[in-house]
């Protein structure tokens, strides 16, 4: 089953309080790159059930440089209160961020990279992680290397600045996750996260009334 993520740019600590009305997401995405300077942790800790923490590296998407060393304790913190985060695999080797239970993730904007390349990278997460997210733009060669990211089991691939309904395909395919918007996009490729989910909604009504339609 994939769960649908919500993304919401925190551009303030206001912007927290929009988090209860996308409750009908499986997860808020709160990208607090979107600001120079992180919200108070206790601020975020009362939505704990539902949100799903990022501080995008600039090297990977990110808006705003949050320093390492301010990410890298800011993380520890979550992880002591119990807060799922998203950490780039790489800062997670680099600052020895804690990783069971949390996203491990790479993404790249410009270029597909090799299978092998991910893998070496991602390698020391895969019995380490809740989920490893791999994410890539759609140039010569993304579907092949996200369909074959998929045999790892605990995935999450995400196509960018292709057809939306890519994503809806790789959900089907088993992706774990799949990342909509919620008024603005924070990457390219994403519907409204209601859409997609009113689209695997349906998708799951007809694989539980004719499963073979969806089961092979
Ligand atoms: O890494 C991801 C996935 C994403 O880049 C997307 O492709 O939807 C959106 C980001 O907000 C999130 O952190």
């Amino acid at each position: 089953m994939t769960l649908i993520v919500a993304s919401l740019p925190i551009r303030s600590e206001e912007d927290l309080k929009k988090i209860p009305s996308f409750y009908d997401a499986d997860l808020i995405e709160l990208r607090l790159d979107y600001s120079s300077s992180l919200p108070s942790i206790d601020k975020i800790e009362k939505f704990k059930e539902k949100v799903l923490v990022t501080i995008r590296d600039t090297r990977e998407g990110g808006i705003n440089f949050i320093d390492p060393k301010i990410k890298a304790d800011y993380l520890q913190e979550l992880y002591k209160r119990g807060i799922l985060y998203d950490v780039e695999a790489r800062f997670a080797k680099e600052y020895n961020i804690p990783t069971d239970g949390k996203i491990v993730s790479i993404h790249y904007f410009d270029r597909v990279p090799s299978y092998d390349e991910v893998i070496e990278i991602l390698r020391d997460f895969v019995n380490k992680s809740w989920i490893l997210k791999v994410a890539v733009v759609g140039k010569d060669g993304y579907k092949e290397l996200l369909a074959k990211l998929l045999s790892l089991g605990n995935v999450a691939v995400l196509p960018m600045g292709t057809n939306p309904l890519e994503r809806v395909a790789f959900s089907i395919l088993g992706s774990k996750l799949i990342y909509g918007h919620t008024g603005e996009e924070t990457a390219k490729g994403q519907l409204h996260y209601k859409e997609f989910k009113k689209i695997l909604d349906y998708l799951t009504s007809i694989s539980i009334s004719s499963p073979s339609i969806l089961m092979g």
